[in-house]
């Protein structure tokens, strides 16, 4: 709606004023590595869409982990977000980009509060820290900021960037062969199960061991994550990235996605990429989400900004 309209530019700002402004790095899951897979669809995957990611063929797939926030220098070790961003490179030049988050609900339930909430949290100038008031105040207001917070303070530190649960968030309508849309909300789960470390595990560990401890998990044997598709209800709410769908709803493998490689270092095929989750692929539809659709041009212009800056990670 218009009222829930944000100047991207403006978003971005508030990233770098709040955060911190790293140059050559992306405004948010700054810390990362690029990664290689092939994804496999599941019979339950054709039937519910008509994409041909669906197909059972294997799909390339460019893969990015990282750790929440704006900060390169982030540690491993503490709790908080991790990010699984995915572009499938599906044939005749489709692309389906998306990026997954490590909690079931995002940080806010629609841009102006997204902003409010960025803004809230800037540094005071003269002690260099938020002011806790302000920021009191404003999730005083909206509660909805505080969920995903809560829910990472109830998670371990993960183990492994292959080692936790990453999702989408929004719902995604899937569409067969004879139109009908099939709405849903999904997340990428470890075949393996969940990895996580004890507090003195989490020390010992120090604040840089994901990118490697992947490199050598990959190594050894390729990681699996069931691609599950939590399918909604007529009535369940399809417009909130704060409100996960009912826990009783049907659940479906829609194909398997195995990381296949590592980049050695920062670099790789992810560099010049920004996973604009509004880039589908036929077959897939967008909900009328306002976050969703809210990410499109800021992710265009942090993308840009990091171009001209030189690309890092
Ligand atoms: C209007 C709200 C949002 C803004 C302004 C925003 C902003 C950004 C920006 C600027 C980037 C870096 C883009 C780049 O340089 O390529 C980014 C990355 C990311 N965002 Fe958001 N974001 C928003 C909402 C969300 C939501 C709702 C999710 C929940 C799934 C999310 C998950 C991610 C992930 C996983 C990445 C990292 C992707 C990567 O590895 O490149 N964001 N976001």
């Amino acid at each position: 709606a218009a009222q829930d309209a944000v100047d991207p530019t403006r978003l971005v700002d508030a990233f770098e004023a709040s955060f911190g402004k790293y140059e050559g790095y992306r405004r948010s899951g700054a810390k990362g590595v690029c990664a290689r897979g092939e994804f496999v669809g599941s019979a339950d995957g054709r039937a519910l869409s008509t994409s041909s990611a669906f197909s059972g063929r294997p799909v390339p797939v460019i893969v990015r982990f990282s750790v929440g926030g704006a900060n390169p220098r982030a540690a491993d070790n503490a709790k908080g977000q991790r990010n699984l961003a995915l572009q499938f490179n599906l044939p005749d030049g489709e692309v389906w980009q998306m990026g997954n988050i490590s909690a079931p609900v995002f940080g806010a339930e629609n841009p102006a509060q997204f902003l409010g909430r960025v803004e809230s949290l800037r540094p005071d100038p003269a002690t260099k820290a938020p002011d806790p008031a302000r920021v009191k105040a404003f999730a005083d207001a909206n509660p909805q900021v505080l969920l995903q917070g809560q829910y990472f303070m109830r998670q371990p530190v993960p183990a492994s960037f292959a080692g936790v649960n990453y999702w989408g968030v929004h719902a995604f309508g899937f569409v067969d062969g004879r139109g009908t849309t099939q709405w849903g909300k999904w997340v990428f789960e470890p075949v393996g199960g969940t990895l996580g470390l004890s507090d003195d595990e989490a020390k010992a560990r120090g604040p840089n061991f994901l990118a490697d401890e992947l490199r050598e998990r990959v190594k050894a044997k390729p990681p699996v994550f069931d691609f599950v598709l939590q399918l909604a209800q007529p009535g369940d709410r399809l417009d909130s990235a704060v409100t996960p769908l009912p826990e009783d709803r049907r659940r479906l493998s829609l194909g398997q996605l195995t990381i296949t490689g590592v980049a050695p270092d920062g670099g790789g095929d992810c560099l010049a990429i920004t996973f604009n989750p509004m880039v589908l692929p036929k077959g897939i539809q967008p909900s009328a989400d306002p976050m969703l659709a809210a990410r499109a041009a800021p992710y265009a212009v942090g993308l840009g900004r990091r171009l001209v800056e030189g690309p890092k990670q």
